[in-house]
């Protein structure tokens, strides 16, 4: 497996910098080049749940849209919008566990690719799923 770090966008609330966006959760994205997807590890602390001890599905989806944003980006350097997501949480994801979120690019046509996306606990369970459009930008 070989990981490559992506450079991140600065001002991004999953993958900035906090010294741009205070708010960032700072997640470096690794792209595995031969399987051709991204790979997020985290460790989500306090500061990323809802109800006490299990992480807000809101910042689950987050890192997923990140994932799947990266994977496109990976192959096609112009830029995507998330157009449609679909979630399915099927585990909680709790705080201070050690977690891996995978994006993929599935298929394009058109203007549109079609992205998937998981993520794994360190045993390898699914907790949540997903899967999304994005739409290539006129021009932003
Ligand atoms: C990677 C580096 C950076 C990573 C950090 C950021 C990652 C985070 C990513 C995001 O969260 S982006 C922010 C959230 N998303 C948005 O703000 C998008 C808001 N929506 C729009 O800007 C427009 O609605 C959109 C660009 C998606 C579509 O408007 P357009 O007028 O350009 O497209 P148009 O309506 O002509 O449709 C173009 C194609 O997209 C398809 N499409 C549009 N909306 C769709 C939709 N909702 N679901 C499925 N397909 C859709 C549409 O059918 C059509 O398909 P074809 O080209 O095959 O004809």
């Amino acid at each position: 497996m070989s990981l490559k770090v992506l450079p991140g966008t600065p001002s991004c609330f999953v993958c900035g910098d906090k010294k741009e966006n205070s708010r960032s959760l700072e997640l470096n994205i690794c792209w595995d080049e031969d399987d051709e997807h991204t790979s997020i590890s985290f460790v989500p602390d306090g500061s990323w749940c809802g109800y006490e001890g299990i992480v807000h599905g809101g910042i689950l989806a987050a890192i997923l849209d990140d994932a799947m944003a990266w994977a496109i980006k990976a192959l096609d350097d112009r830029t995507y919008v998330t157009a449609k997501m679909n979630v399915t949480f099927k585990r909680p994801v709790q705080l201070h566990g050690h977690y891996s979120a995978s994006g993929f690019l599935d298929r394009k046509e058109e203007r549109r690719a079609y992205t998937s996306a998981l993520i794994q606990d360190e045993d390898g369970n699914t907790c949540v799923e997903a899967k999304a459009v994005f739409v290539l930008t006129k021009a932003i």
